[in-house]
């Protein structure tokens, strides 16, 4: 018997606060051992890093794998692997875009009993806090969602509906009673309905105009204030904006307990992408100006945003064709977080590896209750990596993805930085082929 399953040798493992050279050895998927020099004779297998960087496996807070009900835009399996490809181990499902959507018992137990059978890797469910459902939050918190998700505009599903004032004020009492946590798509509903009524033009401009930034800080400032009245733990999803971040500090400095989420692609892609791109680049909130995203990138680098979701919001390529303003709001990207981080985050502006990977595993896991069995490389924890190439430049193609449906804003662009394999508890669930 040897004394190690695996051992990962010679890599640049990326640590909370140093990126150093050492050894990782792994027995029954735990980290047992970290240190300069691990005998590979004691390894039943070997897996040699050097030149590579090996990174905290990712955990994916946001992603939409509609499945069951619209499993023909993605399921647990394409979902899955796509991930796993990005070098993700983790993943937390969204409530909404399956059906039935995951907000009592029954909708819980359709989805988990088809994630345990088909996800590659770990995963959590989010619930759903919808007007009505209060009566169920406790039978889903007993069931072991991760947290619930209100969308405090429309979600563009008819089966999960915005949660009016009083359903979130309620659903927060109850939630804090829990000591669970509120996710919120935080976007002004009445704004957002109303200026949407006035759009006259199909260009990417207009339709981000029609969802300003002044309608995400409405809608930030309520929930904020809600979160300190009810004490509800608050975590506001995909932020477009550093503006959205002024409230949201000033909460934290008074107590609120709040966290914030913004995306791979408010880091990468402005209004100018979804004007050419069309649909494919079509979110909400919209993407912004390149200013935007610079403001963003400050905001990392000063440690103000807390997580990077890739918030994968798949569909079917028909509902991405046509007018804009019909089209389908939701990007598909949870392959490609780690690549845009890196290329726009490490080499574009320097920003530490340490603290990517402190956005995309770290700091999930500490702030849904996973740390440190996962998001840490320390002896005890889940032996979850993936192994990284920086220096390596590709260009994404469309048949590089594994979605079920291969449409990407990604796709054609150039990233240096790249998944070569992803080890989910000491094991192999992705490897490049070359
Ligand atoms: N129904 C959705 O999946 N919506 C998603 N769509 C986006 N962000 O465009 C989301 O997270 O709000
Ligand atoms: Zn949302
Ligand atoms: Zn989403």
């Amino acid at each position: 018997m040897k004394m190690f399953d695996v051992v990962i040798k010679n890599g640049n493992v990326v640590l909370e606060n140093v990126v150093e050279m050492v050894d990782i050895g792994i027995k029954s998927g735990k980290i047992v051992e970290i240190a300069k020099e691990i005998d590979c004779n004691n390894a039943a297998e070997l897996i040699d890093a050097a030149g590579l960087h090996v990174f905290p496996g990712l955990i994916d807070t946001h992603v939409h794998f509609n499945e069951p009900g619209r499993t023909e835009w993605e399921g647990f399996e394409t979902g899955s692997k796509s991930l796993a490809a990005g070098g993700a181990t983790t993943f937390f499902d969204m409530p909404l875009n399956s059906h039935p959507p995951t907000i009592d018992l029954d909708g819980y137990e359709q989805k988990d009993a088809l994630g345990k059978q088909k996800a590659l890797i770990d995963y959590k469910l989010w619930g759903g806090l919808v007007p009505q459902n209060i009566e169920r939050l406790e039978e889903l918190h007993v069931a072991g969602v991760i947290g619930f998700k209100a969308f405090m505009s429309n979600s563009g599903i008819d089966d999960f509906q915005a949660a009016d004032d009083k359903t979130l004020y309620a659903g927060m009492k109850k939630i804090a009673a829990l000591d669970s946590i509120l996710a919120v798509h935080a976007e002004s509903d009445i704004i957002t309905e109303e200026l949407g009524k006035l759009v006259e033009n199909e260009d990417g401009y207009s339709f981000s105009a029609s969802r300003p930034i002044y309608s995400e800080l409405e809608a930030v400032n309520r929930i904020l204030s809600y979160a300190e009245a009810t004490k509800c733990k608050v975590h506001i999803v995909h932020i477009s904006s550093s503006e959205v971040l002024k409230p949201i500090i000033a909460a934290k400095k008074r107590g609120v307990d709040v966290s914030v989420e913004t995306c791979p692609h408010y880091l990468s892609l402005t209004v100018d992408d979804l004007d050419k791109l069309g649909a494919v680049a079509k979110c909400a909130p919209p993407l912004r100006t390149a200013q935007e995203v610079e403001g963003l990138w400050q905001a990392i680098k000063a440690k103000a945003i807390d997580i990077i979701g890739s918030d994968h919001s798949p569909s079917l390529e028909s509902m991405k064709k046509g007018k804009l303003s019909d089209a389908w709001g939701g990007i598909s990207g949870c392959q490609s977080t780690l690549s845009v981080l890196l290329e726009e985050g490490y080499w574009k502006r320097e920003v530490d590896l340490s603290i990517i990977a402190s956005l995309t595993s770290s700091n999930p896991a500490k702030r849904f209750g996973l740390y440190p069995q996962k998001g840490k490389t320390e002896v005890g924890s889940d032996a979850d990596f993936c192994l990284v190439d920086l220096k390596k430049e590709y260009t994404l193609k469309k048949d590089d993805l594994f979605y079920r449906n291969k449409q990407s804003p990604y796709i054609e662009k150039t990233f240096r930085g790249k998944v070569t394999r992803t080890i989910l508890k000491g094991r192999t669930v992705y490897e490049e082929l070359v």
